[in-house]
């Protein structure tokens, strides 16, 4: 399932004018305040109506300015999630649910027990929407979003109105879906954590065009957009397997480039994960440091280099087949001589990880 978007759109001073393809998988749109993805999922849903271009998903039509073609909302058969779940305070949430079936002229519970499950709803069917926590109601959001049978889920920061420990419960039952569903996502976030997790693909906007798109392994560990993600947030994620535990507490993770020793992760030997390392958790030397107390320290090779404002710079090297971004002074890069194609090592201080999907685009 794939969604082409080539759009035009003036509102007020702003000029929207981008087009991207989102196959299947979680597509980002990222961006700073105000760079237009709101505007898109708008445009996809059919709450705007571009002044020109065309949106398609799978071949079939949505909008076509050309023909003067627009198929209104409820016949697009896509499902939307708000930053505010947007629940009927007089309904409770086993009616919440189905509304939106029957806003669809779906008869039946359809997959009621399966989304249930999927999304942990099971003991707040009879409650009302006003008798849950922020995080409840949006799974309860989501939820009624996969009754009405979309062919794509279109979320709108999702997680935006939520605190942090909200946003942690909520993350793990996006994993699933994307994992467990197929279901293509249009994911708006301006979270690089959220990004990392869950965007198998990434659209970066900028003043209402796409600076760039692609795999979002690729993107992450890209220094060009570094400006953009923000320098304490900027880091690249790669493909991992739990290869074992030690004895002392550590888990043994394979990455392409080597192995990476992490406080233990109650996974068994075999999951697949993803690793996000943050640029400013790496360090770079040019002989492999011995007598230092980090234990992740991988050969690497300098790909690219790139001035950022100030003393500092952000290089970016490859492990194995994979990427990633270190942030370091330009006073280091000078002492230790860093060019483009120089072998070193990359000390990495610390490693997030997050359950990674199988067969989406992730290689391991
Ligand atoms: N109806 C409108 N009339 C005039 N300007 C508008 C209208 N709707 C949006 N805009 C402007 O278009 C720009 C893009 O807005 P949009 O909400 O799509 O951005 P965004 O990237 O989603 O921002 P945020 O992350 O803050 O939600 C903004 O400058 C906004 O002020």
């Amino acid at each position: 399932m794939t969604l082409s978007v080539a759009i035009r759109k003036r509102l007020g001073d702003f000029a929207l004018d981008m087009g991207f393809e989102a196959p299947g998988g979680v597509t980002v749109l990222f961006g700073r305040s105000g760079s237009g993805k709101t505007s898109v999922v708008n445009a996809v849903a059919g709450l705007m109506r571009p002044d020109a271009g065309r949106i398609a998903l799978d071949g079939e039509v949505l909008f076509d300015g050309a023909a003067g073609r627009s198929v209104p909302v409820h016949r697009r058969r896509l499902g939307y999630v708000f930053q505010d779940s947007r629940l009927f305070p007089h309904l409770d949430i086993r009616q919440n649910l189905l509304y939106g079936r029957r806003a669809r002229g779906l008869a039946g519970p359809g997959e009621m027990d399966r989304i249930v499950a999927l999304l942990g709803l099971e003991g707040l069917l009879g409650r009302r929407p006003g008798a849950l926590s922020g995080g409840e109601a949006q799974r309860v959001a989501i939820g009624r979003a996969l009754l009405s049978e979309p062919r794509m889920l279109l979320m709108d920061e999702p997680l935006a109105s939520l605190d942090a420990p909200r946003k942690a419960e909520i993350l793990p039952y996006l994993e699933k879906l994307r994992a467990g569903t197929g279901l293509p996502i249009l994911y708006v976030s301006h979270n690089l954590s959220e990004v990392a997790r869950l965007a198998t693909h990434l659209v970066v906007l900028d003043r209402g065009r796409v600076m760039k798109a692609g795999p979002a392994e690729a993107l992450l560990s890209d220094p060009d957009l570094v400006p953009v993600m923000g320098l304490r947030e900027a880091g690249a994620v790669l493909p991992a397997r739990v290869a074992g535990h030690g004895a002392d507490g550590l888990t043994e993770l394979a990455v392409s480039g080597g192995t990476l020793w992490l406080p233990r992760i109650a996974a068994e030997p075999g999951t697949r994960l993803r690793v996000r390392i943050l640029a400013q958790d790496v360090m770079i030397a040019t002989e492999r440091p011995t007598q230092i107390s980090a234990l992740n320290i991988l050969p690497a090779t300098v790909t690219a280099l790139r001035p950022g404002e100030g003393p500092g710079m952000i290089a970016q090297l490859s492990i194995g087949q994979d990427t990633i971004l270190a942030r370091v002074t330009r006073r280091s890069a000078d002492r230790l001589g860093l060019i483009e194609g120089r072998a070193c090592f990359a000390v990495m201080k610390s490693v997030a990880v997050a359950p990674a999907d199988v067969g989406q685009g992730l290689r391991v």
